[in-house]
């Protein structure tokens, strides 16, 4: 008999049928607590879980004795208890490398849309208000040769770093949890603490995971520390930042502009004083959302899934250890 597995995120056609050739599939709309009561006995039976962008707790791993994998199209996991999938030996399997280059390139977009300005004048030729040659009111700022300052040096961090020393000659500065001698060797890349690079970086983009470690990592007392022309850039996780912290400093003119692509609550609300500024650049959670990452990632996940319910994880594994 083949596995159960609720799969609840709609995957491309040639992916649920590969899923299917596998498992026996009960898609659900989302775990809410509703839908987990309407396919209770699905539930009961499931020995995995796929899907995205829903909270994986105790309270619902309680209502899946068996399960014994759950696969995330995505590779941030914050989402996820892990503690609690780790004291009840569940695999916890996620899509690293599937979207790294994309979402550095999110990030560069995010650099250049906001130093030049590219949304806000765009708006304005729309408006019907280039009816001469542009003065410096038009203007934006450089970003080659300014300094990169990138908070978080992962996969990434590392694919940002190789963008801007290549492509745009930037001098790098970079904080993590421990140095990284590719990004050194190869981009000239300098490690020093959070104070340093927010003091000197003209650009501070931020590509964390949210821990607790990372939670309002960004408050109040950063953004003071960190230039007046600096540029403010977040596509790891929205609560990394304090955002009414980030609002005052752009407010105050602390900072010089922000560009984010993750909020606290997404979507964002439609009445954040984030919305009226315009020196602020404000993306859907963007980061990975190409057709063909997406698709890679969700082929990716359905793999990991395979492979997690038939014992042969060997790659894409948050919690190898509570392997039976
Ligand atoms: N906006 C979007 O659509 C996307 C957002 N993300 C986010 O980006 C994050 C990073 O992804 P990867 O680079 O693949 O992860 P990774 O695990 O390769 O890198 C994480 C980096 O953060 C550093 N780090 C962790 N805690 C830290 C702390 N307290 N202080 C300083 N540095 C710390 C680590 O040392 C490492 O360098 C994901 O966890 C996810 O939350 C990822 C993909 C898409
Ligand atoms: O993969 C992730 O962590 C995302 O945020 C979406 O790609």
């Amino acid at each position: 008999m083949k596995p159960s597995v609720i799969l609840y995120k709609a995957l491309p056609e040639t992916l649920q049928k590969r899923l299917e050739e596998h498992f026996t599939v009960t898609q659900v709309k989302n775990l809410h607590p509703d839908t987990v009561a309407q396919h209770a006995d699905a539930f009961a039976r499931a020995e995995g879980l796929l899907g995205s962008s829903e909270k994986v707790d105790a309270a619902l791993l309680d209502k899946m004795p068996k399960l014994r994998a759950t696969s995330t199209v995505s590779v941030g996991y914050d989402n996820f208890d892990v503690e609690a999938l780790n004291d009840r030996k569940i695999l916890l399997m996620h899509t690293p490398h599937a979207l790294t280059e994309t979402v550095a390139d999110t990030l560069m977009a995010l650099v250049l849309t906001t130093a030049r300005r590219v949304v806000e004048v765009a708006e304005r030729v729309k408006a019907g208000e280039w009816t001469k040659s542009i003065g410096p009111d038009w203007f934006g700022v450089d970003v080659h040769g300014k300094t990169m300052g990138i908070v978080g040096m992962g996969r990434i961090g590392l694919a940002l770093a190789r963008r801007a020393h290549f492509g745009f000659n930037m001098p790098i500065l970079y904080n993590a949890r421990r140095h990284h001698s590719e990004a050194e060797e190869q981009f000239n890349a300098r490690y020093c603490d959070l104070d340093t690079l927010l003091r000197e970086a003209d650009y501070v983009c931020l590509i964390l995971p949210l821990t607790d470690e990372t939670r309002h990592l960004m408050g109040k007392a950063e953004f003071e520390k960190m230039k007046k022309s600096a540029i403010f850039i977040n596509a790891g996780r929205g609560p990394v930042v304090d955002e009414k912290a980030l609002i005052a400093a752009l407010q105050n003119g602390e900072i010089h502009a922000a560009g984010l692509d993750v909020f606290e609550q997404e979507p964002l609300p439609v009445d954040s004083p984030l919305l009226a500024m315009p020196n602020v650049v404000a993306l859907p959670h963007i980061g990975s959302a190409t057709h063909e990452t997406r698709y890679n990632m969700a082929a990716t996940a359905v793999d990991n899934l395979i492979a997690a319910l038939s014992g042969r994880v060997e790659q894409n594994c948050v919690n190898p250890q509570v392997q039976r």
